[in-house]
């Protein structure tokens, strides 16, 4: 009667609930205490990547030798969550492990949970069922979303939210236990001019090549994220290594890096600040960090620079000059003076430079060595540039119209007066851009001055770059007849190659070297090469900042052709130039003698 009420039930029950767990997309196993598996389900041989025999014959499947936990290590056999629940006589929930497989050491990570199986009255389990679900895609997916939601997409670095935790977290260390760590920011210089010129998509891979070059330096000693655009930064726990690690992320962005077949250099500007010292949350350390980038680049690029606070002073007046230059062309606060260049043989003024001065109700008087770099960064040297142009092109065209009358009115025996040339100061930033010629076009036909009578003085460190707008502009100026002068000739690299490349027809030796003139024969040497290069060229040399009798001494025995300085005229408004012109002896100056 008994025997015939099991085999009821298990007809009833057993057999159909086998059936279910059979059909289930969980694996199932049941263990004994001994090891032994005796019931292994599809899905279970499925997920374990075997078959249902191979699980039933071991003692312990070879398919399961590994278990990882959760956050991937490796799991002594006693935790695995059988064994535990086992040992305990309690129930395992949903526990995470990663099962490695053997054979090639895929990870699949499943959901187990282990329900331990006692009779009546029994001190232990003598077996236990063990159920999983994979989730490795599941897993996949969240670790694939935490990661695009921590790096950046282009470069594969952290990004800023994931940095700023980090920041975080480094903050309250060092705040709480003490100690220091370094923020470091980079800026790539002049990273706008890569992308302009050669496209975006090359600028990102330009991006993720230091990407892996700055990954290589940091390596473990900080970390490492991109802040956005051309922005990297830098969180290094040992503060003491910043300013050398930050050297060699600017020699490594530095080295040329081949990218389509072209060999790309670029230069890095690093402003460094230390926490607790200069912040002790992450936006005013960010901050401060970027005020030294700022000096870095302002010092010329290619630089590190450590926060200190009078920065902060020197990032106001910045900011408040930025402002005022922005409404200094409308409010009519810019103006020109000349300064005479008077010829060393007939002392006679030969030419004029003009120089570009603002004055600011709110300011003051400022001098253009700050704001015309202020000018060139925001871009403003642009407008300013055309008004300083169209203004200069005028008045060398009333200059152009009082010789003319001069020349008309001449009787035999006058002396002629050489044409008045006017030199103006072209930036890098105007001569990359490609409107200028048209502009200088329209400029010239709205003034009528003869081209000849004018000259665009560049620096050297231009003329080095590699750009096509660059080229068709001196091309095009040249053949409207325009004249060119190298300004500060001698400062930079003084490469011969250019000079040959380029229509130049004049060179400005820089006023460094004429201010040491007469103690240091070293400036004196270079001076007089700089002068017997330009004749053997053919072209024209003038010596700035001349101001003493004995510099224009010198300058008269190496046979240079003219010199500008306050020992011959300071520069002058344009109605003083106008008297000049006019006065009977042409503007001819008196040397002082020197005894
Ligand atoms: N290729 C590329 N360019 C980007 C990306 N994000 C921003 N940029 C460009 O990066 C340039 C950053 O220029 P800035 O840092 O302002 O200026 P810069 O030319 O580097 O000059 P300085 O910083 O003053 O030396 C801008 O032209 C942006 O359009 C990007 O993901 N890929």
């Amino acid at each position: 009667m008994q025997a015939q009420h099991v085999r009821q039930i298990e007809a009833e029950y057993v057999t159909p609930l086998l059936g279910l767990v059979e059909a289930l997309a969980e694996g199932v196993l049941l263990r004994l205490a001994n090891g032994k598996i005796i019931y292994a389900n599809e899905a279970a041989a499925r997920i374990l990547g075997t078959t249902r025999g191979a699980l039933l014959d071991a003692a312990l499947p070879p398919i399961i030798k590994t278990l990882l936990n959760d956050q991937g290590r490796r799991m002594p056999r006693r935790d695995w969550p059988d064994n535990r629940a086992l040992r305990t006589g309690e129930r395992v929930r949903d526990q995470i492990l990663g099962l490695v497989n053997a054979r090639d050491h895929s990870v699949r990570w499943l959901v187990v949970t282990c329900q331990p199986l006692s009779a009546d009255g029994a001190a232990s389990p003598h077996s236990v069922m063990i159920s999983f679900e994979d989730v490795t895609e599941v897993r996949e997916a969240r670790r694939r979303v935490r990661y695009l939601a921590t790096h950046d997409s282009l470069t594969g670095l952290l990004n800023r939210g994931a940095f700023e935790e980090r920041m975080n977290t480094a903050l309250l260390r060092v705040t709480r236990r003490g100690g220091q760590f370094a923020l470091l920011y980079i800026d790539l210089d002049r990273f706008k001019a890569i992308n302009d010129s050669l496209g975006h998509t090359l600028g990102d891979s330009l991006l993720q090549h230091l990407a892996r070059r700055f990954e290589k330096i940091v390596g473990s000693s900080g970390q490492l994220a991109r802040w956005g655009g051309d922005e990297f930064l830098v969180l290094l726990d040992d503060a003491a290594t910043a300013l050398a690690l930050a050297q060699r992320l600017i020699e490594a962005a530095g080295e040329p890096c081949e990218i389509d077949s072209l060999l790309l250099s670029i230069g890095a500007s690093i402003g460094i600040a230390l926490a607790p010292e200069h912040g002790t949350d992450t936006a005013t350390l960010l901050r401060h960090a970027d005020t030294a980038m700022y000096r870095a680049k302002e010092h010329g690029r290619r630089q590190v620079e450590v926060f200190n606070p009078a920065m902060n002073a020197h990032l106001e007046r910045r900011a408040r000059l930025d402002a005022c230059l922005r409404q200094a062309l409308d409010r009519n606060e810019l103006s020109l003076l000349y300064q005479p260049v008077i010829d060393l043989r007939s002392l006679e003024m030969t030419g004029v430079e003009a120089l570009l001065r603002w004055h600011s109700p709110e300011l003051g008087e400022i001098a253009p060595s700050e704001f015309i770099p202020l000018a060139e960064d925001s871009g403003l040297i642009v407008p300013i540039g055309e008004w300083a142009m169209r203004a200069v092109f005028a008045q060398a065209a009333e200059w152009q119209a009082i010789q003319a009358a001069q020349s008309a009115a001449l009787h035999p025996g006058d002396v002629m007066r050489l044409p008045l040339r006017v030199a103006l100061n072209v930036s890098a930033r105007q001569l990359l851009w490609s409107d200028l010629a048209n502009t200088v076009e329209r400029a010239l036909e709205a003034t009528g001055v003869l081209p000849r009578r004018l000259e665009f003085e560049l620096t050297e460190s231009l003329l080095l770059q590699d750009s096509t707008t660059l080229a068709r502009n001196i091309a095009r100026l040249r053949a409207m007849g325009i004249e060119l002068a190298i300004d500060d000739f001698g400062t930079g690299y003084a490469s011969l190659s250019y000079l040959l490349r380029f229509p130049i027809s004049t060179l400005k030796i820089d006023q460094s070297f004429i201010r040491r003139v007469p103690d240091d024969p070293d400036a004196m040497s270079i001076a007089e090469a700089i002068v017997a290069m330009s004749s053997a060229l053919g072209l024209r040399c003038i010596a700035e900042g001349v101001e003493t009798r004995e510099q224009f001494d010198f300058l008269r025995m190496v046979d240079c052709d003219a010199i500008q300085g306050f020992l011959v005229a300071s520069p002058l408004d344009a109605r003083q130039i106008s008297e000049r012109l006019t006065t009977p002896n042409g503007g001819r100056v008196t040397i002082e003698s020197g005894e």
